[in-house]
């Protein structure tokens, strides 16, 4: 019996090595319940080998994973994880309804489940009318969400997802992400790893960025811009006519020295960085219009992960 009061998964340390390459170089964090975690992380990062560590599909080197206060290895462990791997791992020659029948019975559901599972699997994927169908004969997306609902059959606490999204279009992606929803709102704790930067940032409640086989940053978006970045928020202003006071306005009102300021006094156009709205900006474009300058147009622009993803690793994340 599950302990409500336990963590679901609980990693400390971990560790794996392919021959003298250390992949995962001590890894430490936790997933909530309910949480929606997603592991973020360039090519190599590490995200695909902690995954399958935690689906028990490779064995660590060090460290440990605790799955509801008991061992990975338990049977608590097997019963409340789901994992969907990267690839998609279907029969082809079975129709949709003999796939899951199969994971079904892979996972351990009880006979007398199982065509229940089935009918609500069917109902989740959307794919009640192509039950009889070879797999084969299904677009990438629809396999996808065949292979997702494979991974739950046996109505898992813990979802593990590599990559669920991986070469889908945006539309089977929302419905990818609606039945994630979907899993999530009933209690489930879903860790995924993505290369979208947006997905991570509208989709998870909590990020770990990976860099090298390390976490180099674990919080909800709002923590890790203000761990990262800061609170300062990027003001572009475009005024009617070139500004010659437009340095000195920066000046007086984002108190930052003149060096870091991207002012043009010659044009029409500059640009700053502000910590508050109310003291800052309202004081500057007041100024600015009282000495008779229109603006004609103005963007403020909050940190995203983008700017946190790259000022951690140096790097962009591939395409
Ligand atoms: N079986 C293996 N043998 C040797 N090295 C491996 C093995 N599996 C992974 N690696 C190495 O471990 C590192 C981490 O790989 P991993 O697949 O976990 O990264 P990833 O973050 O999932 O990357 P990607 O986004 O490209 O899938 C890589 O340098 C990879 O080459």
């Amino acid at each position: 019996m599950i302990q409500p009061d336990l963590l679901p998964l609980r990693i400390k340390n971990l560790k794996k090595r392919f021959g003298t390459f250390e992949a995962l170089r001590g890894v430490s964090f936790e997933l909530r319940h309910g949480e929606r975690l997603a592991f973020l992380g360039t090519n190599g990062a590490g995200k695909t080998t902690m995954i399958r560590a935690l689906a028990g599909r490779t064995k660590p080197t060090g460290g440990s994973i605790e799955v509801f206060g008991d061992s990975a290895r338990s049977v608590t462990a097997k019963r409340a994880i789901g994992f969907v791997p990267q690839e998609i791992a279907l029969y082809g020659d079975l129709t949709t309804r003999e796939n899951l029948v199969a994971f079904a019975k892979f996972h351990g559901v009880r006979r007398g489940e199982i065509s229940k599972r089935v009918d609500w699997a069917l109902q989740w994927t959307g794919l009640h009318d192509r039950s009889r169908d070879l797999v084969r004969t299904f677009s990438g997306g629809m396999k996808r969400r065949v292979n997702l609902a494979c991974g739950v059959m046996h109505e898992p606490r813990i979802l593990l997802l590599d990559e669920p999204t991986v070469g889908v279009d945006p539309q089977s992606r929302e419905r990818i992400f609606a039945m994630l929803d979907e899993l999530s709102d009933g209690g489930t704790s879903l860790l995924l790893t993505t290369h979208h930067l947006d997905e991570a940032q509208q989709r998870s409640d909590r990020i770990v960025i990976l860099d090298g086989g390390q976490v180099v940053a674990d919080g909800t978006i709002d923590e890790l811009v203000h761990q990262t970045i800061g609170s300062s928020r990027l003001v572009k202003v475009r005024l009617d006519r070139p500004m010659a006071k437009a340095v000195r306005y920066l000046h007086q009102y984002n108190r930052l020295p003149a060096e870091q300021l991207v002012g043009h006094p010659g044009s029409a156009a500059f640009e700053t960085r502000i910590e508050s709205v109310t003291d800052q900006l309202t004081p500057m474009l007041e100024a600015i219009q009282r000495d008779g300058y229109r603006i004609t147009d103005m963007e403020l622009q909050t940190p995203s992960l983008h700017h946190v993803f790259l000022s951690l690793t140096g790097n962009e994340l591939r395409d």
